[in-house]
């Protein structure tokens, strides 16, 4: 466990206020309203109220119907509510009305998860693209009130600019938008050019997929004593992680951590979140981790298959990794049935496993063994083979380096002309 108040740089938001509406289908609504205050809570803020709303059909001035909004405001009044977060989008106009009749800040459930990924970003493409993210969201909703682009906790209660005002902002905003999507488009190209180069090295990927908090990070870590932060709040992960690991046929691979789905994720940031589905898309194998514990791992499930369909990825190789186990009664646990890749990456139990099925899943390219003699001066050629093969021996010759190697069939199958044992035969491992 890493250390959960790491985010303690940002203010916490003293008192907020919820007004929950219809819950999604498929999902019960505590199990959804429950979700929605780990949400909350992961932006730091403290729930003084819930209020909850069931309706036929949404109110398009107001979202919530007009008794409703009366209530809401007086709870707010009431309680010195300083936010009130809606779970359920907004479009602009319902924003602005619902702004005029509360008496305080209205944040949406996208703005609300834009926030957390503000909080979360750590590398300068995850920062500009939540930023990005933020300020196309804002534009069509600038009204006069609060509508500052700082943090949840920024501008509660003040008074906005006047009509001229925001249209210097509004442009000011338009200029940042160019700005920034200039700035991503080299830190892009530099991330480019360094897969460019990871490329050049075959070295199979296999990336983490899953529902928020489902334990990616955490199975990670237990993988590859990489240290990245685990946390029970949600998001915790934003900018992809690569590690590498070998597996037990030796074979190296890398292991890519990204962000967590969750449902209704805001489109704008699926689009944005470029880099982490970059290494999805491009991954050999995904590890769809799952927390078998959490009574929606069902609607999880679904929803990160969603998301997958999105990205083109849903025909990839994919392993169903059963995590969290030791939070089940040993009588659940069975009923998981023999073949299910049951682990728990914090005890460690079924780790093993795991490994060798990642390892099966990878037969496109099983791993052989050779013995390649190599000139001293092809030192490419033996940079590409220690990163991407286990070299077991090595003797030096008068100009040569012969080394006994084992890995992918693909990777010695390029340097075949420095096999020093005929072809027929090949060890396989
Ligand atoms: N009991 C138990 N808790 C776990 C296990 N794996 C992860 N956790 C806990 O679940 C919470 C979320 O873990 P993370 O690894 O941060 O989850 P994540 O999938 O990376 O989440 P995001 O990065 O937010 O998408 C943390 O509090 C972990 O300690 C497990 O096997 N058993
Ligand atoms: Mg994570």
């Amino acid at each position: 466990m890493q250390d959960e108040d790491s985010e303690a740089d940002h203010e916490p938001i003293a008192e907020a206020e919820i007004a929950g509406v219809s819950p999604t289908p498929g999902l019960d609504s505590e199990a959804s309203r429950a979700e929605f205050r780990e949400l909350v809570e992961s932006a730091g803020a403290e729930i003084v109220g819930e209020i909850a709303q069931r309706r036929a059909k949404a109110d398009p001035a107001t979202l919530l119907g007009a008794g409703k909004v009366e209530e809401v405001a007086a709870a707010a009044a009431s309680s010195n509510a300083t936010v009130i977060l809606v779970d359920h989008d907004l479009t602009p106009t319902q924003l602005r009305n619902l702004e005029d009749a509360l008496p305080c800040r209205v944040v949406d459930r996208t703005q609300l998860i834009l926030d957390i990924f503000a909080r979360h970003a750590r590398t300068r493409e995850g920062q500009l693209q939540v930023e990005l993210a933020q300020l196309e969201y804002m534009l069509p909703r600038l009204t006069g009130k609060g509508s500052s682009m700082s943090q949840l906790g920024g501008g509660i209660g003040t008074r906005g600019p006047g009509e001229t005002q925001l249209e210097t902002d509004r442009r000011r905003i338009q200029r940042k938008v160019l700005h920034l999507k200039d700035e991503l488009e080299s830190v892009r190209k530099v991330r480019g050019q360094q897969r460019h180069r990871r490329e050049a090295v075959p070295v199979p990927t296999v990336a983490l997929v899953g529902y928020t908090n489902a334990g990616k990070s955490t199975l990670f870590n237990a993988l590859t004593h990489a240290g990245v932060l685990e946390s029970s709040r949600m998001f915790a992960t934003l900018d992809p992680k690569l590690r590498s690991l070998v597996l037990p046929s030796r074979r190296k691979i890398l292991l890519s951590d990204t962000v967590g789905f969750i449902r209704n994720l805001p489109h704008t940031l699926i689009t944005s979140f470029r880099a982490t589905l970059e290494e999805v898309q491009k991954a050999e194998v995904l590890l769809h981790v799952q927390d078998c514990s959490s009574p929606t791992q069902e609607e999880q499930k679904a929803e990160v298959e969603k998301v997958l369909a999105e990205l083109g990825a849903e025909n990839k190789p994919r392993l169903e990794v059963l995590n969290k186990v030791d939070l089940l009664p040993e009588e659940e646990r069975e009923l998981l049935g023999p073949d299910a890749i049951a682990i728990s990456a914090r005890t460690g139990a079924g780790l093993d496993l795991l490994l060798r099925r990642i390892d099966a899943a990878l037969v496109a390219d099983p791993i052989v063994r050779r013995i390649l003699e190599i000139p001293q001066d092809e030192g490419a050629v033996l940079a590409a083979l220690d990163a991407g093969a286990l070299i077991e021996a090595r003797e030096f010759q008068e100009q040569r380096v012969r080394i006994e190697v084992s890995g992918p069939a693909s990777l010695l199958g390029r340097y075949r002309r420095f096999w020093a044992t005929p072809s027929s035969e090949v060890d396989p491992v």
